[in-house]
C-alpha cells in the first residue's frame, strides 16, 4: 500500500504536481513527503478573499498541492473564510487576515499574490466604469506588495484589467521593485469561455480544445484566435464571428444573468486557480508551461498585451508571438488597439498623478 502510494506521488512529481488523491490523503507517508525538501514551500495570498471570487478561489487554492501556505486577506470577513477552508485536509496551512493592519503579515514571504479585490459590474456598466473605485484599491494593495513581498508574482484579476495592470506596473516602478516578468493580468476566463463555446458549436470534446485569446480583457479588446483552434472543425465564417462575439461578451452575459448580483465568480475562480497553478508550476521549474496572459509586451506597438506566455522560474520566460491570423482576426486586432491603448494610458496617468 505504502509502495503504491509512493509510486503515485513520484509519478505526480514527474508531472509537476502530486495527484489530487495524494494531496487530499492524510497518510503519514504523504505527510513525510510534503515535509521533505522535494516539494518547494510556496506561500500564496488571495487579496479580496472574502468576496464572490475570493471565496471559491480560496477553496480551489486550498486544493492545490503546490501551495504550502495560503494567506487570505480582505478588509473584513476573512477569519471566517479561513476557519472554514482551513478545515480541509490538504497540504496548505491557512491564515486569515482582516484590515490594513494585517496586510503586512498576509504578504510577507509570498511567492504569488492573487488580486480579486474590488467592485464588480452591474447590468449596463462597462468594466471601465469600475475604474474610479478599483484603481485606488489596486494601487494601495500593490504599494503594500512592493513593500512586503517585492519578488512575488502578481496575478491581477480586479477590473478593468486593461488599466489595473498598468497601474500596478507604475506603482512598482515608483517603488523601484518593478519586474515585468512578475506581473500578469488574468485573462484565463476568456480562454476558458472560448474553449467551452467552441466545443459546443463544433461538437468536439471540450477537454481537447485549445485556442489562444489575445489583446486585452474588455469587449472588443478580447480577441480569440479561432483560426488557430485545435482540433479544427472548419466552421463557417458566420459561426466564427458569432463565437468571437460571444467570447467578447461572455462577462456581460453573466452580469445580465445575475441581474444586479455581480459578475462571474465561480468560473472566474476556476480560471484564476488554473492560472495560479500554471504560475506555481513555472516557479517550480516544470517545463513548457504556456498560458495566455496580459503582460508587458513588445509583440505589438502596445506596451501591454495578452498573448501566449511561457512561464518559468522567474515568471514570464517568453512572450510568444501571435502566429498567423485570418483576415477577420487582423481586422479585430487593428480595431482593438485604440481602446486598449487608451485604457493603458488611463491607468498610467492615474498612477502618476495620485
Ligand atoms: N479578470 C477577470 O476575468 C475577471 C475579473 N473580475 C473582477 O474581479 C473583481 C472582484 O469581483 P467579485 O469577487 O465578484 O467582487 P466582490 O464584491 O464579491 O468581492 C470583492 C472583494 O474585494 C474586497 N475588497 C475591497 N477593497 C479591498 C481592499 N482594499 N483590500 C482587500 N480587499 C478588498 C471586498 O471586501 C470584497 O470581499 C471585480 O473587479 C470584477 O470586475 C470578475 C470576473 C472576471
Ligand atoms: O464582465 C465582468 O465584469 C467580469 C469579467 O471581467 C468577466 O466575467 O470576464
Amino acid at each position: 500500500m505504502k509502495v503504491a502510494m509512493l509510486r503515485s506521488i513520484q509519478a505526480s512529481l514527474r508531472r509537476g504536481a502530486p495527484s489530487a488523491a495524494a494531496a487530499s490523503s492524510s497518510s503519514p507517508v504523504l505527510r513525510r513527503y510534503y515535509s521533505s525538501e522535494s516539494t518547494p514551500e510556496r506561500k500564496v495570498a488571495v487579496l479580496g478573499a472574502a468576496g464572490g471570487i475570493g471565496q471559491p478561489l480560496a477553496l480551489l487554492m486550498k486544493l492545490n498541492p503546490l501551495v504550502s501556505k495560503l494567506s487570505l486577506y480582505d478588509i473584513a470577513g476573512t477569519p471566517g473564510v479561513a476557519a472554514d477552508v482551513g478545515h480541509i485536509n490538504t497540504r496548505s496551512e491557512v491564515s486569515g487576515y482582516a484590515g490594513e493592519d494585517q496586510l503586512r503579515q498576509a504578504l510577507e514571504g509570498c511567492d504569488l499574490v492573487i488580486i480579486p479585490a474590488g467592485v464588480p459590474r452591474k447590468p449596463g456598466m462597462t468594466r471601465d466604469d469600475l475604474f474610479n473605485i478599483n484603481a485606488g484599491i489596486v494601487q494601495s494593495l500593490c504599494t503594500a506588495i512592493a513593500k512586503y513581498c517585492p519578488h512575488a508574482l502578481v496575478n491581477m484579476i480586479s477590473n478593468p484589467v486593461n488599466s489595473t495592470v498598468p497601474i500596478a506596473a507604475e506603482v512598482f516602478k515608483k517603488a523601484r521593485t518593478y519586474d515585468e516578468k512578475r506581473l500578469f493580468g488574468v485573462t484565463t476566463l476568456d480562454v476558458v469561455r472560448a474553449k467551452t463555446f467552441y466545443a459546443g458549436k463544433a461538437n468536439v470534446p471540450v477537454a481537447k480544445v485549445n485556442v489562444p485569446v489575445v489583446g486585452g480583457h474588455a469587449g472588443i479588446t478580447i480577441l480569440p484566435l479561432f483560426s488557430q483552434v485545435t482540433p479544427s472543425a472548419n466552421l463557417a465564417d458566420e459561426d466564427i464571428k458569432a463565437l468571437t462575439k460571444r467570447t467578447q461578451d461572455g462577462g456581460t452575459e453573466v452580469v445580465e444573468a445575475k441581474a444586479g448580483k455581480g459578475s462571474a465568480t465561480l468560473s472566474m475562480a476556476y480560471a484564476g486557480a488554473l492560472f495560479a497553478d500554471a504560475c506555481l508550476k513555472g516557479l517550480n521549474g516544470v517545463p513548457d508551461v504556456v498560458e495566455c496572459s496580459y503582460v508587458q509586451s513588445s509583440i505589438t506597438e502596445l506596451p501591454f498585451f495578452a498573448s501566449k506566455v511561457r512561464l518559468g522560474k522567474n515568471g514570464v520566460e517568453e512572450v510568444l508571438g501571435l502566429g498567423p491570423l485570418s483576415d477577420f482576426e487582423k481586422e479585430g486586432l487593428e480595431a482593438l488597439k485604440p481602446e486598449l491603448k487608451s485604457s493603458i494610458e488611463k491607468g498610467i496617468k492615474f498612477a502618476n498623478q495620485s
